[in-house]
């Protein structure tokens, strides 16, 4: 473990910051939020640059027993709802209030399920420091008129900040409990930033590499949760390690396809880092995402998506089925289905217009596109 407010070497010299401390908050505290916050706040106690206190913006929501969640966490310094057995640290605030917990803060970090990004950036408006860095740990897209849109794009555009990413292996309850793993950093130009950012999560245990692709890391840690849901419907569906590796090579093809018809800028080398295949590999064995497609397979498609969220993950949230809507109606308007038929299938299979088999059945999928020709 990190000794708290050590002046180690380590620390003063990675430092390299001027005068004031950055503070750093946490946007969101579901169970990545949470791991996030832990990550955060024991560089933040260690790292000499950072001042002690991390704050993070809880959702607030009574518990069963009758108590809030914020007021348990910081009774406790345990997210007892998101992230049970696991101390947050004596320097997480755990704050229902957005404004003040973000009230000077220079680094904000984002983590939160995506289809909430667009009323928190508006609720933030106004409330933050021009100056101030933002990270995405979120794994998702909006959708836009114009097509798709990142969601660092969104934080950047909404609140005028410049926002990198942090997408990897990341399956939080591992890294809670101090497995080894690593991480990608996708930054645009500002490498200072992104180091610092390093220094914020890294550990012996969080392997922290930064990147100059932020579209590409971003794109990786999106998609692949499209691509969890189908090997969750093999899983359901009782086919072997054959089928699902099947289904993973093809949705690997689909994600290199799309993330360079999005951004031709995407570099081949980023789906070899950590947030590419090695983020494909833990979803589509341990993530959300497959549990959820399984049981939705094994039920045969009788009972939806939303229904068993609900059922099984206590109140956390699946990103793929969105991400499969926000992307098929992208592919549906640019006529490109046909030329991602996993990503298409799964779209028509959450929304109950095939069957869970279909996902290795293409040929059902042609029937429901017809055969427009092949543009990419
Ligand atoms: N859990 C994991 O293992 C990992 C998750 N991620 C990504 O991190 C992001 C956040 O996921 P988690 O922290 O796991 O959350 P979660 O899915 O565990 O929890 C849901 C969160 O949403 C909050 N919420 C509900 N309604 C809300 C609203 N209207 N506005 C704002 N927040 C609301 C809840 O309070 C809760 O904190 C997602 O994009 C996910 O894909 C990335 C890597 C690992
Ligand atoms: O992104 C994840 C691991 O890196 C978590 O995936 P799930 O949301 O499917 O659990």
């Amino acid at each position: 473990m990190v000794p708290p407010n050590s002046n180690s070497p380590e620390g003063s010299s990675n430092c390299g910051r001027e005068m004031e401390l950055d503070r750093i908050a946490v946007i969101g505290s579901g169970n990545w939020g949470s791991v996030a916050a832990r990550l955060a706040a024991t560089n933040a106690r260690r790292l000499p640059c950072f001042q002690d206190e991390v704050r993070v913006w809880v959702y607030e929501e009574r518990l069963s027993t009758g108590e809030l969640l914020s007021d348990v966490i910081n009774m406790t310094q345990e997210n007892v709802k998101y992230l049970p057995n696991v101390k947050l640290g004596p320097n997480v605030v755990a704050d229902p209030n957005l404004e003040s917990a973000v009230k000077n803060a220079t680094m904000l970090v984002f983590v939160m399920p995506h289809q909430f990004i667009d009323e928190t950036c508006e609720m933030l408006k106004g409330k933050i420091r021009p100056d101030a860095k933002a990270i995405s740990l979120i794994k998702g897209m909006e959708l836009r008129d114009e097509g798709p849109r990142l969601i660092s794009r969104e934080i950047n555009d909404q609140l005028g900040i410049d926002c990198s990413v942090l997408m990897g292996a990341n399956i939080a309850n591992e890294i809670a409990v101090e497995q080894f793993s690593e991480a990608t950093i996708g930054f645009k130009d500002d490498k200072e930033t992104a180091d610092k950012w390093v220094q914020v999560f890294g550990t012996p245990y969080f392997e922290v590499t930064p990147v100059q692709d932020v579209e590409g890391v971003e794109l990786c840690g999106t998609l692949k949760n499209i691509v969890a849901i189908a090997a969750g419907l093999v899983d359901g569906l009782g086919m072997g390690n054959n089928t699902k590796a099947a289904i993973m090579r093809i949705g690997l093809r689909e994600m290199i396809r799309f993330s360079k018809l999005m951004f031709p800028t995407v570099q081949d080398a980023t789906f070899f880092e950590s947030c590419g295949v090695a983020d494909l590999i833990t979803t589509c064995f341990g993530g959300r995402n497959r549990k959820v497609a399984e049981a939705f397979a094994k039920h045969g498609g009788k009972r939806s998506f939303d229904e068993l969220e609900g059922e099984l993950l206590n109140g956390q949230k699946l990103q793929g089925v969105l991400t499969a809507a926000e992307v098929s109606s992208f592919l549906k308007a640019k006529n490109w289905e046909e030329s991602f038929p996993l990503f298409s299938s799964v779209h028509a299979i959450a929304t109950g217009l095939l069957p869970p088999s279909a996902i290795v059945e293409y040929a059902e999928l042609r029937k429901i596109v017809g055969t427009p020709e092949l543009h990419v």
